[in-house]
């Protein structure tokens, strides 16, 4: 990914990780798509976008991406989808600070479409709350309504379906293992639970839960196998989404620094607080009540 990034944007804005806490298959539904349970929680750790508007309509994102064409970037889907719902004479020249790792089960290609959608709605004034981006990002991708909208949420559905509530906000220490988890591939796999009980929205807080997919993903990938054996002799570690990223929980800063030393010779990992306000909110001055 080259990237020169412009020292005078009109708007530059973050784009946040999130964590599953717990991810539960309840069923598969008739277009094969998986109907889940699972906590969102946003994670103080981004990647970083700079927007300038064009008036030539052009939407042009000038980072390159190793292994994702600009036309099937998210970044530039969102544009377009923006654009072409509202109309717009305008465009955008976009570029990106990418620090969070891809196909990591944190969010980041979600959470760029949902940070451009919010972004360029602001620079090109076409005005339209969150509930339609939110359906304009959902076409995007099954992530997207949840970072619009900026609040820890429990979700249902394939993960649209949104109440927001507010788990503890702790530190995590978050492993990146070094591999690509596909997310179709996982939900293909013959040996995933597809029948985890579903929970009642008034327990979501009280169980610890578990991630459906996690079997799956161990049993798959080696290098992910492995990362969690090292992880979870130490403290208790759970995967995040698909995969392939890893957490463990802690109380404090300095606990989850310490943490990060003693395993950063065997691993790559990084330490961020958990969030139920979404730092894009927060950088837009957009008051949630939470
Ligand atoms: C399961 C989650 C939990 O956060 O995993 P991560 O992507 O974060 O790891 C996401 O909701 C994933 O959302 P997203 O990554 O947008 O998935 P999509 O692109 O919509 O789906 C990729 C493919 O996975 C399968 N899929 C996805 C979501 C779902 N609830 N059921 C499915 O069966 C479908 O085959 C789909 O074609
Ligand atoms: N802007 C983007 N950032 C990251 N991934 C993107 C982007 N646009 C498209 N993609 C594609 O989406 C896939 C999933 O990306 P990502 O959201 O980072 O992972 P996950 O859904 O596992 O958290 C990537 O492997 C990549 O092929």
């Amino acid at each position: 990914m080259s990237n020169k990034l412009p020292t005078d944007a009109e708007l530059v804005l973050p784009a946040p990780a999130k964590l599953n806490l717990f991810l539960h298959i309840t069923g598969r539904r008739a277009d094969g798509y998986h109907n889940l349970q699972t906590i969102f929680q946003f994670l103080d750790y981004a990647d970083e976008l700079f927007f300038n508007t064009r008036n030539d309509g052009i939407i042009k994102l000038h980072t390159h991406f190793i292994d994702v064409p600009h036309d099937s970037n998210l970044i530039t889907r969102a544009a377009n989808l923006l654009k072409a719902q509202t109309k717009t004479p305008l465009g955008a020249d976009i570029w990106i600070n990418k620090k969070l790792p891809m196909g990591g089960g944190i969010g980041g290609g979600s959470s760029n479409a949902a940070t451009t959608l919010l972004a360029l709605n602001r620079l090109w004034n076409t005005r339209c709350d969150f509930s339609k981006l939110a359906s304009l990002g959902l076409q995007l991708g099954a992530d997207v309504p949840v970072f619009i909208q900026g609040k820890a949420a429990f979700a249902e559905g394939i993960g649209e379906q949104l109440t927001f509530i507010k788990p503890p906000e702790q530190w995590y220490l978050v492993a990146i293992p070094e591999i690509n988890v596909n997310t179709a591939n996982v939900f293909k796999d013959p040996n995933l639970t597809r029948n985890t009980s579903s929970i009642n929205q008034q327990d979501v807080l009280l169980i610890d839960g578990h991630n459906d997919c996690q079997a799956v993903v161990l049993n798959n990938y080696p290098v992910v196998k492995h990362a969690f054996t090292l992880m979870s002799e130490q403290y208790p570690t759970r995967m995040t989404g698909t995969g392939a990223c890893l957490f463990s929980a802690f109380t404090t800063q300095e606990q989850a620094l310490k943490a990060q030393n003693q395993l950063a010779t065997q691993l790559s990992c990084f330490v961020a607080q958990s969030t139920n306000h979404s730092l894009l909110h927060r950088t837009l001055g957009i008051n949630s009540g939470f």
